[in-house]
């Protein structure tokens, strides 16, 4: 593996990935009789990544750290707002060199891999949608990129249903990886699986981070699984971000009683019992 020079972090041309002012908002409509309700699930973002950093972005179920990740992604539009990529706002025209900058891996990989590809295949096939290499170089870049994340030459040529929920994780990481992106935008990645597992693929993503000079912007509903990954953390509560820090900080000395809330509750000696309900919360 190759060596990195740690990044340099000055000025805004350090900055990867900027949010600014990001909001997404959902219509439901309730029926005949009742107007539609709308729900902010993006509530006026801005957050910076700087090149090289991990920024982990945690907050419960339902707060909107996916329907932030898919803004990123291109994946949904904003309702108000833009996502500038190292200082140049990124619209839909330019959607197709978006997606090979920024690249995402999803909490389940058994759905978002294909089961009647093979594991090479599924990891070509993004470098034939974006008509990189001949087929003997993408099949090359392929073998490659899977040794790489740890898949052993013989489950190249099987599918997906034939893989632990680890391998699968590890392909859709290749296939993320082949189009050597800048940024990924990792949600809830290890979420699905064994905690045996989850270890593993924690310790490969810090691995592939080094090797590729990665950008990670870090999803998780669990403040311990980003622990020992970020450089930042972000809190997210109902569609807003209450509170941003150093690791340390966030760690160690948590402002906002929302974080206390959420470190509290991975204090908790029973796994389930969510978060605490604390006064004063929504001020
Ligand atoms: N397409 C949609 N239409 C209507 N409401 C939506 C849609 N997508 C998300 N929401 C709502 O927006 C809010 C934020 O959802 P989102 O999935 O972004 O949260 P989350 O923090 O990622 O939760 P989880 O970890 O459970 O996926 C929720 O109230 C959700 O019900």
């Amino acid at each position: 593996m190759s060596k990195l020079t740690p990044p340099h972090i000055a000025g805004n041309e350090d900055i990867a990935l900027e949010l600014c002012a990001l909001s997404r908002t959902f219509r439901l409509n309730r029926g005949l009789f009742k107007s539609p309700a709308e729900i902010r699930a993006v509530d006026n973002v801005s957050l910076r990544i700087r090149r090289g950093e991990t920024l982990g972005l945690v907050g419960e179920s339902g707060c909107g750290k996916s329907t932030l990740a898919k803004m990123l992604l291109g994946l949904l539009p904003p309702t108000t707002g833009n996502v500038l990529i190292e200082g140049r706002e990124v619209d839909a025209a330019d959607r197709r060199k978006l997606s090979a900058r920024i690249q995402p891996i999803f909490q389940d990989p058994w759905s978002s891999l294909n089961p009647r590809r093979t594991v090479s295949d599924v990891v070509e096939v993004a470098l034939r949608l974006h008509h990189i290499g001949t087929p003997d170089e993408r099949k090359k870049q392929v073998r490659e990129m899977l040794d790489l994340v740890g898949m052993p030459s013989r489950t190249h040529s099987q599918y997906p249903g034939q893989l632990s929920g680890g391998q699968r994780q590890r392909v859709a990481i290749a296939r993320a990886l082949i189009l050597r992106p800048e940024i990924l935008i990792c949600d809830e990645p290890t979420s699905a699986l064994d905690v045996s597992v989850q270890a593993q693929i924690l310790n490969l993503l810090l691995a592939l981070k080094q090797e590729f000079s990665l950008t990670y912007l870090f999803i998780s509903h669990n403040l311990s699984v980003v622990e020992h990954l970020v450089d930042h953390v972000a809190v997210m509560r109902k569609g807003q971000i209450v509170e941003q820090g150093t690791r340390e900080q966030i760690f160690s000395q948590p402002q906002h009683p929302y974080t206390r809330a959420l470190l509290a509750s991975v204090m908790t000696p029973e796994p389930g019992l969510g978060i605490p309900e604390i006064e004063g919360i929504d001020g």
